[in-house]
């Protein structure tokens, strides 16, 4: 009995002896925890600190803008296209603030133009505004092909842009030059662009960059509206009608109308655009089919099938017919502005 009590009392004591140590311990690791968490904290803490400059105290300048609204904003124009792709107007951005979101991803953004023939001519103003107005701020690489490389004038350009001339034999018919820039830019961003740049824009040389063209314009497949036809029912539209072509597209059926001398967008989305274009101008060519519009035709085809991901209002494309100039065809200007045509 005595020794049953004493094997009781030395079982229940290791009991007591096991749930103070359980106790203790269990004591020790929340305490434990809690400083882990506390650590953890400190150290996204430190992280917010270091990144985001005085913990919400001071915000960093690119954040410091007016409030934007979910409610009120432009009502004059459609901002966003039935598949969700955002129509760029002018007042519907933030300039200072793309830039700044885009600068963060030190992008290179390249740029194409096309001078055959007579078309030199409208190098200097083109560069020339481009060089005030086109990604000021951002590397920009500017490769102009032409039959004349001596012909190229010699712009003064800021530091962090450059250009690149490249030589192409001459042609007649402006159809075929136009034509063979599809093929041209897909060799290009082959070639040359693959490594070193992040966007590229094609523009068509007979043209002013007029007002701020910059980071709002980017993203994956970039089509400006034509401004010749923005307000048009669709069957008015130009596109390529005779289903011979590999550009027709039906009476009513298509977006908008997207011009051919301005189009862009990541490298990879527009070597995929040029190589279709291509490869359908191509086809067509050799069943003996041109078609309405050449490459324009092509390109609206393409983007009805593969909507672009972002589309620039008219706004970025004037045509200005006051300016011809004697001999030259009309005078294209690029530019963004409040006030449409
Ligand atoms: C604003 C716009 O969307 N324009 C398009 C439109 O006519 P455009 O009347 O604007 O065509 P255009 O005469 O400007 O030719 C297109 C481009 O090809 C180059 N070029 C042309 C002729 C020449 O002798 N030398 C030369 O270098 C030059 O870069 C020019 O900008 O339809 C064309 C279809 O064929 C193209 O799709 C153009 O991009
Ligand atoms: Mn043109």
């Amino acid at each position: 009995m005595l020794l049953n009590r004493n094997v009781l009392t030395g079982i229940l004591l290791i009991f007591l002896l096991m749930g103070v140590l359980y106790y203790s311990n269990y004591l020790t690791y929340s305490f434990m925890s809690v400083e882990q968490e506390e650590l953890t904290a400190d150290s996204r803490h430190v992280e917010v600190h270091f990144q985001s400059h005085e913990l919400h105290m001071v915000a960093p300048d690119h954040l410091k803008y007016d409030q934007p609204s979910i409610v009120s904003g432009r009502n004059d124009v459609v901002t966003v296209t039935p598949w969700l792709a955002p129509v760029v107007w002018e007042g519907t951005f933030n300039p200072v603030l793309l830039d700044s979101i885009y600068k963060l991803q030190n992008i290179t953004v390249a740029a194409t133009a096309f001078a055959v023939g007579k078309y030199v001519m409208f190098l200097k103003d083109f560069l020339e505004t481009a060089e005030q107005h086109f990604f000021v701020g951002f590397r920009v690489h500017m490769y102009v092909f032409t039959d004349q490389p001596d012909s190229v004038p010699q712009i003064k350009m800021s530091a962090d842009r450059q250009l690149t001339v490249l030589p192409v034999p001459s042609s007649k018919r402006w159809q075929e030059i136009s034509a063979r820039r599809l093929e041209l830019i897909q060799k290009l961003i082959e070639e040359k662009l693959r490594n070193n740049s992040d966007y590229i824009f094609c523009l068509d040389v007979d043209s002013k960059v007029h007002g701020r063209w910059g980071a709002e314009s980017l993203g994956g497949l970039i089509a400006v509206i034509h401004p010749g036809y923005y307000r048009d029912n669709r069957k008015k539209f130009p596109y390529e009608r005779r289903p011979e072509s590999r550009a027709y597209i039906a009476t009513g059926e298509g977006d908008f109308y997207y011009c051919g001398g301005a189009f862009g967008g990541l490298l990879q989305e527009v070597h995929q655009l040029a190589k279709i274009c291509c490869a359908n101008f191509e086809a067509d060519a050799k069943e003996g089919t041109e078609a309405a519009w050449q490459e324009e035709s092509h390109l609206n085809r393409y983007m009805w099938i593969n909507k672009p991901s972002k589309v620039l209002s008219p706004e970025y494309l004037r045509q200005n017919f006051y300016s011809q100039k004697p001999g030259g065809s009309h005078h294209q200007v690029l530019w963004s502005c409040q006030e449409l045509c």
